[in-house]
């Protein structure tokens, strides 16, 4: 495997003293500018040399494009000529691997990622034949594989994530169910890609970087180019790898909190990073054993080496870039890094154009891949819109409940209606009150409404609506009518008492003559002029006259007439002054 050891520039203003990168030899005119492949180390007790004959040092001063140029500008190339590549960004957290792979905000800082997308097209617009660019990108996040192209990531709950499914063919190779591969017709949509899948990445803030990653990312471009019968199938993956770290030194920076939400966060943390640390300790085990040969290669202890089993010791042309901080307190990774870079410059790697004929094996398995992609998407929306079926099935039902309890409430109301508003027809009311005048109005509202209700189904939330304000215009239609039945109750009691009074009255000028008559007309004409109220006050004064009378006439003759005529009833009240 090829290896490279990049150094993130140091914040701190005093000199590193450490570093002490040598030259070495000159490399062939189509070569990037030779780098040195030796670097010795101060320490305070030894000074170690590391060196990497198949890769070099990469120093602070490196800008992103000679690093591109150094390490993954073949890959794209070989990618266009059916070679599969794999470049590992490997490091202590906050060392440069994300800053290498993908880059930074500016143009020119842009990463290895995006620089070999812009190759790739480029040199397949060069090529002969049919070619297809497509585009992949996953993460490994606590032995769980999920799709970093999944537009609702972001919107969903980490335990509402679609975890992708793995299954191992009789090869011992992982294949991953489901995973969006999407064909690219140029540059700007495989940027895209990269630019969502970074969005959906999981990172969290450390004492040692404001946005770690706390999974391991692998971005894959891969390339088929169909000429005459022949089809070549190329492949480069990018893997991002989580960062090493130390408990403790790395320390969530809301942990220092103690509400309950930090607490939580602090907790994952620590969860993730026993579990990072866990993932790149099996990495190693694997890049140990391929270094020794070793007959059984430990792939199945994690996730990601299974995933990746083929570029670590498969047909892959694999490089490692390992990055390193250069402050003197991060020595201690910094040598580990550089020991396990060492061993994966050890590693013998193969690889070699994979060309199919046309409709035959590898061809033929990727377009069946790409079918059942498709497929799943399918039956993906497929269920997606069952369940908005599912979901307008009940929201219907609600309505109909609705509907049809307000049709109930609606007919309640109408007989409470119409059985308060009867009883007043009892109570010598005129029939052109407005008692009756609202029970007439109301039965015509309410078949006018039934109609509607039966004959436009489809406008249920309307008539709803319809139903309520015409339910509350009769409430206080009701209250209306009652006010009025109380009024015309305390009427009718008066009235009795008046036709009591009279009678009395009545009794008593029995045999009153013509003068007691006269009287009596006098006042209760007197009353119906002016209203009943009026009316009655004024009968009354008439009886008192009339007794007046009596005791004035009590010895004049009786003929024996008296007055049984029953008083009018009441006018409207609408008539009254
Ligand atoms: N060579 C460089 N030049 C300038 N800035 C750099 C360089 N390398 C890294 N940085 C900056 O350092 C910070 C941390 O880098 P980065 O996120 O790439 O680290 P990392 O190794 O991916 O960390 P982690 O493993 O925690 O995700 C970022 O702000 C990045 O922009």
């Amino acid at each position: 495997m090829k290896v490279y050891v990049r150094f993130k520039p140091s914040d701190s203003t005093i000199p590193h003293k450490l570093l002490h990168p040598s030259a070495t030899n000159a490399t062939s005119s189509n070569s990037p500018p030779p780098i040195p492949q030796s670097l010795n180390l101060s320490l305070p007790t030894s000074s170690p040399t590391f060196t990497f004959p198949t890769g070099g040092i990469l120093d602070p001063s490196t800008t992103q494009d000679m690093v591109y140029r150094q390490t993954a500008e073949e890959c794209a190339k070989l990618c266009t000529e059916g070679v599969a590549s794999c470049i590992f960004a490997y490091g202590q957290t906050g060392s440069g691997k994300t800053y290498t792979v993908t880059g930074g905000s500016q143009y020119d800082e842009r990463g290895l990622i995006p620089r070999a997308i812009t190759d790739v097209f480029k040199h397949l617009s060069q090529k002969e034949g049919e070619c297809k660019v497509f585009i992949s990108f996953i993460e490994v996040y606590q032995e769980a594989c999920y799709d970093l192209l999944d537009q609702d990531k972001r919107l969903k709950k980490l335990e509402e994530w679609d975890k992708i499914q793995t299954k191992e063919d009789s090869n011992g190779e992982l294949s991953l169910e489901g995973v969006r591969v999407y064909e690219c017709e140029s540059e700007e949509s495989a940027l895209s890609l990269l630019f969502l899948g970074n969005m959906n990445r999981i990172t969290s803030s450390t004492k040692m970087n404001m946005a770690s990653s706390r999974s391991h990312a692998i971005f894959t471009v891969s390339t088929t180019r169909t000429f005459g019968k022949k089809v070549e199938t190329g492949k480069m993956h990018v893997v991002d790898l989580a960062g090493s770290e130390r408990s403790g030194k790395t320390n969530d920076i809301v942990s220092e909190f103690k509400l309950k939400d930090h607490f939580i966060k602090s907790e994952r943390r620590k969860s993730e990073s026993v579990d990072i640390n866990l993932s790149l300790h099996y990495l190693q085990r694997v890049i140990y054993s391929l270094q020794l040969s070793s007959p059984h290669i430990p792939y199945r202890n994690s996730l990601m080496t299974q995933i990746l089993k083929s570029s670590l010791g498969g047909n892959s042309n694999t490089i490692f870039i390992g990055c390193l901080s250069m402050e003197s307190e991060n020595v201690q990774e910094s040598l580990s890094t550089l020991k396990f870079l060492i061993r994966c410059g050890a590693v013998q790697v193969k690889y070699s154009r994979n060309v199919s004929t046309k409709h035959t094996g590898a061809t033929l398995n990727l377009e069946i891949e790409g079918l059942k992609k498709k497929l799943a998407e399918k039956d993906g929306l497929l269920a997606m819109e069952k369940k908005k079926v599912e979901k307008l099935k009940v929201a219907n039902k609600d309505l109909k409940n609705q509907f049809d309890a307000a049709e109930q409430g609606f007919e309640d109301k109408l007989s409470q209606i119409i059985g308060d508003v009867a009883p007043a027809t009892d109570l010598t009311i005129p029939p052109q009150t407005l008692s009756l005048q609202l029970v007439a109005y109301l039965k015509r509202s309410s078949a006018t409404l039934l109609e509607t209700l039966l004959t436009s189904p489809s406008s249920t939330p309307i008539v709803l609506e319809e139903c309520r304000r015409l339910l509350e215009s009769m409430a206080t239609e009701v209250k209306k009518s009652e006010t009025e039945k109380e009024a015309w109750k305390t009427r009718a009691g008066k009235i009795n008492i008046g036709y009591a009074g009279s009678e009395v009255g009545q009794l008593e000028v029995q045999g009153g003559g013509e003068g007691l008559e006269q009287g009596l007309d006098h006042g209760l004409d007197h009353g119906l002029d002016h209203g009943l109220d009026h009316g009655l006050d004024h009968g009354l004064n008439s009886l008192n006259n009339l007794n007046s009378l009596n005791s004035l006439n009590n010895n004049s003759n009786n003929n024996g007439t008296t007055r049984s005529t029953p008083l009018p009833p009441p006018p409207p009240k609408s008539a009254q002054p």
